[in-house]
């Protein structure tokens, strides 16, 4: 299996070189050279598989004998070992036709865990087995940071900064990456958006120089080893839910910002899962809903919401949609993002809105639909949503059709978005990890958004480490 990019220049590069890659050199994403396709009677044995059996089957696809079978045995084992449920990403039947998959149970209480864990053994194996130097940066609205810095605080060779868009993200999420103490860990909280912090990144990556210098490495969904993790909980669920229902597709509703999480649904069907419709659920952020319904991908005014996390205009991994959707040619993929770039716009044309609204349903949630869906629920069910999942399900309620069954992505765990929770009138126990946050002090600096500042950070911070 080899990995090239999505504008063309970069090809037949291995797993290893990829996940050191993260941005490709060429400004692209990179993706694999041929997904592969899973035949039914493989899927049929793969059904009975525990998560960490099936994390393994679906990951060496793309692996593809770079990591002996025992090592990267044990790398999956390790990661999944931090969670505290059993079956890592447990479902759980609301009613009927509704299913929710938590993805919550991880160190950080949110999906980002699951690929997080896994990304921070890989780069902790390569930097042993190689040793190459693994300096992190990351942008975050709130999740990714925390998750990251938990996936390789304290492992040997690795540094981090992650930068966070100061005051706009929830105060759990705060706490939960200014509370590590540890010279290794670098937080800058930008005034400005996620979208400043994820342009920042993005353009640090493709100054070549700069990224070979510092040996920067990426953790955010630009980087191909995430989405793979993502995909293996889609297979996950489609097998439970098949376990006491008789299915032929199943649905499956994203509550969606960077669109990372659903592109690994929308790659989990390519490799031939049985997925339906994917639902792509956004709160008042809703550029990608606007451009399933009318083809014209043009970010808007940028709002805070109850579900901060998805508070994202520019969505990164939209580009290796659009690498799909237009047949897989780098050349007119780099033509539209060069369009996106000096116009601020993409438009596709009537077939190709047909393909995307083929590829995927879509819905914005708005703040009181928000608040409403968890109150209600909850009155219900007795389940507490976060505001993420809440926009996913109310995302299903409109989307899925009676007759369909419907698996809803649990993105985040309610306890780390108390503030929005608190307006529905609902108290809930924090949990241990996350209370015990709230009596340690705060490590970060605050900075503009503004490269040549972050610049001189990074310097400082990267420049104790070795290199290679
Ligand atoms: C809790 C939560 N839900 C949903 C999302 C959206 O996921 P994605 O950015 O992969 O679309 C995020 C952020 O990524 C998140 O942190
Ligand atoms: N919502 C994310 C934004 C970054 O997305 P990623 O999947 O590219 O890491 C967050 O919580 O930081």
């Amino acid at each position: 299996m080899k990995y090239i990019s999505t504008r063309g220049d970069v090809s037949g590069i291995g797993f290893i070189d990829a996940v050191l890659m993260g941005l490709a050199t060429d400004g692209g994403l990179l993706v694999p050279e041929k997904i592969p396709h899973i035949p039914a009677e493989k899927l049929q044995a793969m059904s009975k598989l525990t998560y960490q059996e099936l994390a393994y089957e679906i990951i060496s696809y793309y692996v593809d004998g770079e990591i002996p079978q025992n090592e990267l045995q044990e790398i999956i084992e390790k990661s999944y070992g931090t969670f505290r449920n059993s079956e890592v990403t447990p479902v759980h039947k609301v009613k009927d036709n509704m299913y929710l998959l938590e993805l919550f149970h991880g160190p950080t209480f949110a999906f980002k865990d699951v690929a997080l864990q896994l990304l921070g053994n890989l780069y902790s194996y390569i930097a042993k087995k190689t040793g190459v130097t693994i300096n992190i940066l990351g942008a975050t609205s709130g999740d990714t940071g925390a998750s990251a810095i938990e996936g390789v605080r304290g492992k040997e060779g690795i540094r981090i900064c992650i930068l966070h868009p100061h005051g706009k993200v929830s105060k759990v999420q705060e706490l939960q990456m200014t509370t590590v103490h540890d010279e290794s860990v670098l937080n800058l909280a930008i005034k400005g958006t996620f979208d400043d912090g994820q342009r920042i990144i993005k353009e640090l990556f493709a100054d070549l120089e700069f990224k070979n210098k510092y040996h920067l490495r990426a953790i955010n969904s630009i980087n191909f080893a995430r989405i793979l993790a993502q995909t293996v909980y889609y297979f996950y669920a489609y097998f439970q839910v098949a376990k006491e229902k008789d299915i032929n597709s199943l649905n499956f509703s994203v509550p969606t910002g960077n669109f990372g999480d659903i592109f690994a649904g929308f790659l989990a069907k390519r490799m031939g899962l049985p997925v339906g419709k994917l639902i792509v659920a956004t709160n008042e952020n809703n550029i990608l809903e606007r451009f399933i319904k009318d083809g014209v991908y043009q970010p808007g005014e940028f709002r805070s919401t109850y579900s901060p996390s998805m508070d994202i205009q520019v969505a990164s991994n939209f580009e290796r949609y659009l690498y799909y959707l237009l047949d897989e040619n780098a050349g007119a993929v780099t033509a539209l993002m060069d369009q996106f770039k000096s116009e601020g716009k993409i438009v596709v044309n009537e077939e190709q809105l047909r393909q995307v609204k083929a590829d995927f349903a879509a819905y914005s949630v708005e703040g009181e639909e928000c608040l409403q869906t968890i109150s209600k629920c909850y009155a219900e069910t007795n389940y507490l949503l976060d505001p993420h999942t809440s926009c996913g399900v109310a995302a299903y309620e409109t989307c899925n059709d009676p007759g369909e069954v419907c698996v809803t992505l649990a993105t985040a765990h309610p306890a780390k978005f108390n503030e929005s929770i608190e307006r529905c009138n609902i108290e809930q126990p924090f949990p241990e990890q996350i209370s015990q946050l709230f009596d340690k002090p705060q490590y970060l600096e605050v900075v503009e958004p503004v490269n040549d500042e972050i610049v001189r950070k990074l310097e400082k911070h990267f420049s104790s480490g070795q290199t290679k």
